[in-house]
């Protein structure tokens, strides 16, 4: 049987040192083959032991270890970066350092966060060599769980494994900055540049352009890193917005994901499945008690009868919710969310072909009623970033 290793061994020096030809050392690292590895952490022991011995280094796929090599891209992305001499620079994942060197001779210092100790070490090593290390401060840690300090801009090569959190982390992070100059997968990056009625357009582009604009800079092929990658890349600025919409983030976000639950289905579709409709019955009594006898029957007669064609299983806590409704109430309140989606036109909309301004309308129209998505009272996300992190793909 066929098994692809999970790592590949790079010769150091010709990492750091024979940048231009990369296409030989691609070649020479497809051509290894070695035991098959069910685990990366398993054998670092011995790879660790021959890496000491052999000089070479394993470049993991686990850790998205894939190296860019080309200066005339390194060079490209440090001048659209519009690094001033003043500037700390964050680098997520700085490898090696193809990037770093750079970034060091443009920014007054640079803060890199590399999860590998053995990247660290050489790391640390090559820009002693090169006298810039009273610039550098590394942390060696997961960038997911480290604290970020204060910087002006983010410049990297990230793993393609964290984009999603880590997008998120930056823009509703709290940290302020410039601009992040980011390369990452060339789907990924067509889903943040994605605009309302284009096919990659979903809850991620939705939830950054709320709070950034995102600008297209390259493609970048995969040849052009070590090893080469199964996608090809692009890289993108991220400029946080100077001034953001006045509305409640855990509310957008819990707004944005019922909309984009079913992308593709209408609104009238999705805010009419029972299982939402008892979901936000429940909030809506749980978060503005005083004002639900305004909220439940404003004006409306007993309509169609409660069926559901399209709907899915009740689960969780809104089972025993539910049983403690009235059909009467659970029809009532279907009605009020179907007034409100009428009432603003939104009824026979998709998601996916609204632009951010209509989108909080439309919330704005189910917070003036009484309606609200996030669980106030008893939240079950207690940390913004992660919830972005976790909710934004
Ligand atoms: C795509 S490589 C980029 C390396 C280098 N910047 C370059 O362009 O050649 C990604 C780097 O991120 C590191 N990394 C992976 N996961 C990480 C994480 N959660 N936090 C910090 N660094 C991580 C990897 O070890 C690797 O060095």
């Amino acid at each position: 049987m066929l098994f692809k290793p999970k790592s590949t061994p790079i010769y150091l020096a010709r990492i750091i040192f024979l940048q231009n030809s990369q296409r030989n050392l691609s070649t020479k690292s497809s051509h290894y083959s070695r035991k098959n590895i069910d685990d990366d952490d398993k054998d670092q022991k011995t790879r660790d032991t021959k890496e000491d011995q052999q000089d070479h280094l394993y470049l993991y796929k686990s850790k998205g270890q894939h190296l860019l090599t080309n200066t005339r891209i390194l060079d490209a992305i440090v001048r659209r970066s519009n690094i001033r001499p003043t500037d700390t620079v964050l680098e997520i994942g700085p490898g090696t350092g193809n990037l770093t060197v750079k970034l060091l001779e443009a920014a007054k210092k640079v803060v890199a966060i590399e999860i590998d100790k053995r990247m660290v070490d050489i790391l640390h090593k090559r820009v002693s060599e090169k006298g810039l290390q009273d610039r550098i401060h590394v942390i060696c840690k997961d960038a997911m769980k480290a604290e970020f300090p204060q910087f002006d801009l983010v410049v990297a090569n990230i793993p393609y494994g964290i984009s999603s959190p880590l997008v998120a982390k930056l823009v509703y992070g709290g940290n302020p900055f410039r601009s992040a100059t980011l390369l990452l997968q060339k789907e990924f990056a067509r889903r943040l540049l994605a605009k309302p009625g284009d096919s990659e357009f979903n809850r991620l582009a939705v939830n950054v352009k709320l709070v950034a604009d995102v600008e297209f800079v390259m493609d970048v092929s995969k040849r052009e890193f070590l090893p080469c990658p199964k996608v090809d890349s692009s890289v993108v600025i991220i400029r946080p917005k100077a001034e953001v919409p006045d509305v409640n983030l855990d509310e957008w976000w819990a707004f944005t994901r019922t909309c984009f639950s079913k992308k593709n289905k209408t609104l009238g579709a999705t805010f009419k499945q029972k299982k939402k409709v008892i979901e936000l019955l429940r909030l809506a009594k749980t978060t503005s008690t005083n004002r639900e006898n305004t909220i439940i029957g404003k004006n409306h007669e007993c309509g169609d009868d409660y069926d559901g064609s399209h709907e899915e299983e009740d689960t969780d806590g809104d089972v025993g919710f539910a049983s403690s409704c009235s059909v009467v109430e659970m029809t009532l309140f279907k009605e009020n969310i179907v007034g409100i989606l009428k009432t603003g036109g939104f009824e026979d909309k998709r998601p996916s072909k609204l632009s951010n301004e209509e989108l909080l309308h439309l919330l704005s129209l189910f917070n003036q009623a009484g309606i609200y998505f996030h669980d106030h009272v008893n939240p079950k996300d207690s940390d913004n970033v992660s919830f972005a992190a976790a909710y934004s793909s």
